[in-house]
């Protein structure tokens, strides 16, 4: 990896080189892309098959576009028993850390008769993506379903490309059943984020689309947004470790792998005030690189996006971390709680040498659907929240809105709006 001494101007260039993964620097997919979303609105299921045989090279059909029970059945005849337990477990922990989140609906009586309130209800439909191309993510499928479980969704449809035969990964539709999704609809790509967007014969138009894809995907939701709510547009996946003398640059280097291995695009950065410790995790990493399956994807993603930066304090690592806003941030100090104080923006903080990012990937029960891209400085990981939706209540009563009306008249004409203090007015003006 390459050994970065960071100064204002290298600072730039990497910030500048890092946006440039962002589904929005994508343009060129943009039209493309509307016209599959158009097709689909106007033809429906036929658009649909005719995507599905063109990408996916899949004849489909509405008689076999929906998973049936004998095909879950069948997938738990192909996955090894551990996995499916592993699953469960993972879907427990996820399950857990997320209750924590969920808020009741509350209500503020005061003596006066007013009563003011927030009614909390779930979406009554979500829609969850699942890649299926270049390879599957079961524990995506639970990260995305679980919060809306927990959220109470009523219904939750979830879709993924099949492959040529016509199967979705089994691995997949077990994590599906696992965590309860309700129909599973094999297509992908735009089509499918249009199918849930606006509906076609087979499939229901949804409330909320979540869930990562590729860059068709990605374009799809963002192209959909405000007809149906998104959760975010993800990017490749980014890891950021800041480590001191004290780290072990073997897990360092190993911890950089676990994302590298992810996309092309994908960053993996240490941020370090050690030149020993730079010097040996770049020593590690290709020791570790030879030997894993993905080499070629991770060879690419770390001479794209993979860089060793000295500084000479925490507190500039603190800051360049905060400037990146990665998805991930590994902090690997004598004192690593101490150094997350001075963290700002990061999709996921893994404290000390025993929480490697692959811990939350898979298992301790934070979401791993988290901001990319720099947008963790205004955006959060997916959370029960992202299902629920919120609405004011108000109530008045006479004497209440009596001690207030002319406060409400006066700011109304302020505005103009005469028709507004009229309907306050009116309710204190007595009858002819
Ligand atoms: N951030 C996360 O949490 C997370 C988790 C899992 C996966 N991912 C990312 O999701 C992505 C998955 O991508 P994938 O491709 O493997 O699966 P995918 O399911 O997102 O995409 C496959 C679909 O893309 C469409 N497609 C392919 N080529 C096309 C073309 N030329 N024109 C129009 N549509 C086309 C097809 O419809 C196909 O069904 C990866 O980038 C992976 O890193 C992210
Ligand atoms: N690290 C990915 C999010 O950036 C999520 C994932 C799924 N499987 C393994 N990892
Ligand atoms: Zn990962």
């Amino acid at each position: 990896m390459r050994i970065v001494k960071l100064t204002a101007e290298s600072k730039k260039g990497l910030l500048e080189d890092l946006l440039q993964r962002s589904p929005n620097h994508y343009g060129q997919y943009e039209s493309a892309v509307a016209e599959i979303i158009e097709t689909v609105k106007k033809g429906g299921d036929e658009a649909l098959f005719s995507y599905t045989e063109k990408f996916d090279h899949c004849k489909m059909d509405a008689a076999h576009i929906r998973v049936t029970r004998e095909e879950i059945d069948e997938a738990y005849q192909k996955v090894d028993a551990d996995f499916v337990e592993v699953m469960k477990k993972s879907a427990a922990n996820i399950r857990a850390f997320h209750e924590k989140q969920l808020r009741n609906s509350w209500f503020d009586p005061k003596p006066d008769g007013t009563i003011l309130g927030m009614k909390i209800l779930p979406i009554a439909i979500a829609g969850v993506y699942v890649p299926g191309g270049k390879a599957a993510y079961p524990s995506s499928v639970l990260m995305n379903v679980l919060p809306a479980k927990v959220a109470g969704v009523e219904r939750i449809i979830m879709t993924t490309p099949p492959g040529a035969d016509g199967k979705v990964n089994p691995g997949t539709l077990i994590a599906a059943h696992i965590a309860g999704v309700d129909e599973i609809y094999k297509v992908g790509g735009a089509q499918a984020i249009a199918a849930m967007a606006f509906g076609t014969q087979s499939i229901p138009k949804v409330d909320k689309i979540t869930g990562p894809g590729n860059i068709f995907v990605a374009l799809a939701k963002k192209a959909c947004f405000g007809y149906v709510s998104i959760d975010s547009i993800a990017g490749p996946s980014e890891i950021l470790v800041i480590a001191d003398e004290t780290a072990n640059p073997r897990y360092v280097a190993a911890d950089l792998l676990s994302q590298a291995e992810h996309d092309e695009l994908a960053s993996a950065i240490l941020i370090t005030t050690s030149k020993t410790l730079a010097d040996q995790v770049s020593i590690e990493v290709d020791r570790f690189v030879a030997n894993l399956s993905r080499r070629e994807i991770i060879e690419k993603s770390l001479n794209n996006y993979g860089y060793i930066l000295l500084v000479d304090s925490l507190d500039e690592a603190a800051d360049t971390a905060n400037e990146i806003a990665s998805e991930h941030l590994e902090i690997l100090t004598k004192d690593p709680f101490a150094m997350m104080t001075k963290i700002r923006n990061a999709g996921a903080i893994f404290l000390g040498e025993y929480s490697s990012e692959p811990l939350g990937d898979y298992f301790a029960g934070p979401n791993h659907v988290l901001p990319t891209n720099g947008t963790a400085r205004f955006f959060s990981p997916l959370n029960v929240n992202d299902f629920l939706k919120k609405t004011s209540i108000i109530s008045y009563s006479r004497p209440a809105l009596e001690k207030i009306h002319q406060d409400i008249e006066c700011f109304a004409e302020n505005e103009g709006l005469t028709a507004h203090a009229n309907s306050i007015r009116v309710r204190f003006e007595k009858e002819d």
